[in-house]
């Protein structure tokens, strides 16, 4: 069905130079869309060495490879919110300082910002890096909040609730995928030309960095609100303080530069994003029948 479409699957590390060199060789690519890596705040500690393979290496594999394409494709990446890490200045803007990673996924995709920033100057790469906000959906992360608490007040077990410091609630700029897509397609429609390195330099390739976020934040207690309001069930609350886990105590994006550029406006509130979601849910995984039975909706 996709091949009709013209989308074709290749399944494959990044590190993988052989399947990259193959690729390029078959397929003059004039765009990027980056969007592989180790992603999760937590899991960083249980698992550091997978960051540094998929989200460093990789990425450099990847980077090669475009440098020497013939065309050189434009490169549009997933950075994240995490690089603001303990920024205190709200919303967060593109120009804000981002030395102070709070976990090592955050420190790793700072570091792409700077080994993408370094191909843009060597090799004229045209880059766009997208630093999104918490983003959730329809076929999204298993092991994000919004979607383990869903899975757990479903079956009637517990769910954790972090609570930051002096007992305030966290906070995320919730951004639903949708909008999230938007904001990636207007990246690659904008992207500008990779421009070649040395003596074949054709002047400087575009850098750019920009927020996809909501401009909205939420706490983790209304997100769980939510969801009980639409599973219609009542969630089992465990609220702790937050671990020293790499967790931030909230976030909040500034997206004037991304509206201003690409056209991004997002336009799905969190009530709105949650009801698809939990309606994607139960159409996909069914709903638990409260004698620990599973049912297809
Ligand atoms: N979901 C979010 O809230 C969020 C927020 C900020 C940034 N991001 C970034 O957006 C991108 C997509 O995130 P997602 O939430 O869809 O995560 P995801 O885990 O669903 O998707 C990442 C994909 O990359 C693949 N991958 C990992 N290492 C790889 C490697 N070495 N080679 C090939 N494939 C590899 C994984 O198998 C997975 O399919 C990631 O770069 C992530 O860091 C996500
Ligand atoms: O924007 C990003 O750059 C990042 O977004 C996402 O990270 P986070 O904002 O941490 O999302 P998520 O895990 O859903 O936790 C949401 C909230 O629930 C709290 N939380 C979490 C788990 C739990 O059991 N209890 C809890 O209270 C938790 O403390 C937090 O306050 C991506 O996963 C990540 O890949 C990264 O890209």
């Amino acid at each position: 069905m996709l091949r009709s479409k013209n989308i074709f699957i290749v399944e494959g590390d990044i590190n993988d130079r052989r399947i990259l060199a193959k690729l390029f060789e078959i397929v003059k690519f004039t765009h990027v869309m980056h969007l592989a890596a180790q992603a999760g705040v937590r899991y960083a500690m249980e698992n550091p060495n997978s960051y540094v393979h998929s989200n460093i290496a990789g990425l450099v594999t990847l980077l090669e490879q475009c440098k020497s394409a013939d065309p050189q494709p434009a490169i549009v990446w997933a950075s994240s919110s995490s690089v603001y890490g303990l920024n205190d200045k709200v919303p967060f803007s593109e120009s804000d300082r981002t030395d102070r990673p709070a976990s090592l996924y955050a420190a790793t995709k700072k570091a792409g910002e700077e080994i993408t920033h370094t191909y843009n100057h060597i090799y004229g790469l045209s880059i766009t890096g997208l630093r999104f906000f918490t983003v959730y959906g329809p076929w999204g992360r298993p092991d994000m909040a919004y979607f383990s608490f869903t899975r757990n007040i479903l079956q009637g077990k517990p769910i954790t609730v972090f609570r930051g410091k002096n007992g305030v609630d966290l906070a995320r700029d919730f951004t639903y995928i949708d909008d999230i897509v938007k904001g990636c397609v207007a990246s690659l429609d904008t992207a500008g030309k990779s421009t070649g390195s040395g003596g074949k330099k054709k002047g400087r390739a575009p850098y750019r960095i920009y927020n996809l976020g909501n401009t909205s934040p939420v706490t983790v207690p209304v997100l769980v609100g939510i969801l009980e309001k639409n599973l219609k069930i009542k969630a089992k609350k465990n609220v702790v303080d937050m671990p020293g886990n790499g967790d931030v105590p909230f976030t909040h994006a500034n997206i004037s530069l991304a509206q201003r550029e690409l056209g991004y406006k997002p336009t799905t509130d969190l009530p709105t994003g949650l009801r698809k979601f939990v309606k994607w849910y139960l159409s996909y995984y069914g709903y638990n029948d409260g004698k620990g039975n599973s049912v297809n909706s």
